[in-house]
């Protein structure tokens, strides 16, 4: 039984059913602010779900998701502290790596200069410098998802949720991404959640893991 922590995000007995399924899914742990946390376990046994809850897409049955000691129930989830990565359709393909990231800061694209600088700080963050005028399909699939981080990046949130993001990458450069994660997270100190079914990407940056069975 672990305490009510003030820093970091609390998932207190969380129960969750999909309306047209049976099966009960039940979450309780706590990851401390500035932890980068792999989620594993088997297909079909509840990550996304998990993410999709925290994220609030998804509503509990009952239980609790605290951030920093508040439930974050009553927030909608563009007002959550949160910002999402997932393994595909991260971008539009009609606007440009620039303007995909800007959505980050506005969703109608009012983009300040300060805005536009960002943007850049972010990309140069992401290894993506000069990159701002490519469209999606002009990058490669790692260089799509280091422009995703980096709208990521620019909305500024202390969690950021990572849903397979790299599975589609093959190893090599999987490796890579996830290389830049580690150090994004640690550079930006973000409370991080990257689900996975692979114990080898987990243990390669993971402070810890937690296995759902
Ligand atoms: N929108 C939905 N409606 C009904 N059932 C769903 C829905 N989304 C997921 N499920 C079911 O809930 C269970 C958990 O799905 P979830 O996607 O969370 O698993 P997962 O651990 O992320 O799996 P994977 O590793 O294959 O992505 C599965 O049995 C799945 O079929």
């Amino acid at each position: 039984m672990f305490n009510k922590i003030e820093s970091g995000l609390e998932i207190k007995q969380l129960s969750f059913k999909h309306s047209s399924q049976k099966e009960i899914f039940e979450f309780d742990f706590q990851v401390s602010s500035g932890e980068l946390v792999a989620i594993l376990g088997p297909s079909g046994i509840g990550k996304s779900t998990l993410l999709s809850l925290i994220a609030g897409f998804e509503t509990p049955l009952s239980g609790t998701i605290c951030y920093n000691g508040q439930d974050l129930s009553s927030f909608p989830p563009a007002e959550r502290p949160i910002t999402s990565l997932f393994q595909e359709h991260n971008l539009f393909a009609h606007l440009t790596a620039e303007d995909n990231i800007g959505l980050g800061i506005n969703s109608g694209l009012r983009l300040s200069s300060l805005d536009r600088q960002t943007i850049g700080k972010a990309l140069n963050d992401v290894g993506l410098s000069g990159f701002n005028k490519r469209l999606p399909s002009e990058l490669s699939g790692g260089q799509r998802q280091r422009v995703a981080l980096a709208r990521c990046l620019v909305r500024q949130r202390p969690i950021l949720l990572l849903d397979e993001p790299f599975s589609a990458l093959d190893q090599a450069l999987r490796k890579e991404m996830l290389k830049l994660v580690k150090n994004l997270h640690c550079e930006h100190r973000l409370l991080t959640l990257m689900v996975t079914h692979l114990s080898d990407d987990a243990d390669e940056i993971a402070d810890r893991v937690i296995q759902l069975s």
